[in-house]
């Protein structure tokens, strides 16, 4: 890694296979951060452009410049084509930073021999203001240093969280990476139940979305953990105890929650085996 942004260290060249949702809101990041238009490229058969500076091709080049760290951020059904034009291209110190949902690194290292560097990575959107986390996941054939370099290009994205056992991965796709889905299903949800008891629309969606933030800000700055800052909330004998008694009975939260990263999960476990 040799160019440095204003205080992150990036890859010599970004090369991104796919630049929707999710690559789209890395980019946007890393260019905030200071990464220089000139050392990304951008494969999308639409050929949209993505951004000033940045360079749109809609097939793929002779050859990758030097110190090439390649992100797959297409579709994870796209991977055996996307190998097929890519893997040719890989040398030995091309990196691959893969963020395919439900494709294992076994499955990635057979798709490309060549590469040593290959590194799973699972992002959420709030990656784009540098507010998201992201799961890491690499294996021991993975180099030292490139383990350091990606871990330094995705911190400016927010939390970073190695995973040890690749078996977790699907797990904490559901969590984060599927996350910021469910919570604003939940956002949604207070808004309509706000109205179902009698706030009018605009204005419950405008107290929903700003309970949310400000709880969350709260919560991500407080030295209590959410369980005591809920009961702080709740005056005994008053409203909140009442409300909190409705949420909790059965554990039905927990369940509906244990349900949804449940299903999500086993969805990445069925997309591995090819579903
Ligand atoms: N959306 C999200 O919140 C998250 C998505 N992901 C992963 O990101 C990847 C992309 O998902 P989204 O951005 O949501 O999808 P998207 O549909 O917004 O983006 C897909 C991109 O792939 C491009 N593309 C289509 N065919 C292609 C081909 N043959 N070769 C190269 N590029 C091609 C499209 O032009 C588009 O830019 C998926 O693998 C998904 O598992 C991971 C974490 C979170
Ligand atoms: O829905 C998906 O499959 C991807 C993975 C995490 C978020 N979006």
């Amino acid at each position: 890694m040799t160019q440095t942004g204003v205080d992150h260290p990036f890859p010599d060249h970004l090369f991104l296979v796919g630049c929707g949702n999710m690559a789209g809101q890395m980019l946007s990041r890393w260019l905030d951060c200071g990464l220089d238009r000139e050392r990304v490229t951008v494969l999308r058969p639409s050929g949209r452009p993505v951004t000033d500076g940045v360079a749109v091709m809609t097939d793929y080049p002779a050859a990758l410049p030097a110190g090439t760290t390649v992100l797959l951020g297409m579709k994870p059904y796209q991977i055996a084509d996307v190998a097929v034009a890519l893997a040719p291209l890989c040398v030995a110190d091309t990196r691959i930073v893969s963020i395919l949902a439900g494709t294992t690194l076994a499955d990635l290292r057979a798709r490309f021999p060549v590469a040593r560097d290959i590194v799973r990575a699972m992002p959420n959107l709030p990656v784009g203001l540098g507010e998201g986390v992201t799961a890491l996941f690499t294996d021991d054939v993975t180099s030292a240093q490139a383990k350091m370099d990606v871990a330094a290009l995705i911190e400016p994205l927010g939390l970073v969280e190695w995973i040890a056992d690749e078996a977790l991965f699907n797990q904490v796709t559901a969590l984060s990476g599927c996350g910021p889905a469910f919570l604003f299903r939940f956002v949604d949800a207070l808004a309509q139940a706000g109205e179902a008891i009698g706030i009018p629309a605009d204005q419950a969606a405008r107290m929903a979305l700003a309970t949310v933030q400000g709880s969350a800000n709260m919560a991500a700055r407080a030295n209590d953990g959410p369980g005591v800052l809920a009961d702080r909330v709740a005056s005994p004998g008053g409203m909140t105890r009442e409300g909190l008694n409705a949420l909790d009975a059965d554990d039905r939260l927990l369940t509906l929650l244990i349900d949804t990263l449940a299903a999500a999960r086993d969805r990445g476990e069925a997309m591995a085996r090819g579903a």
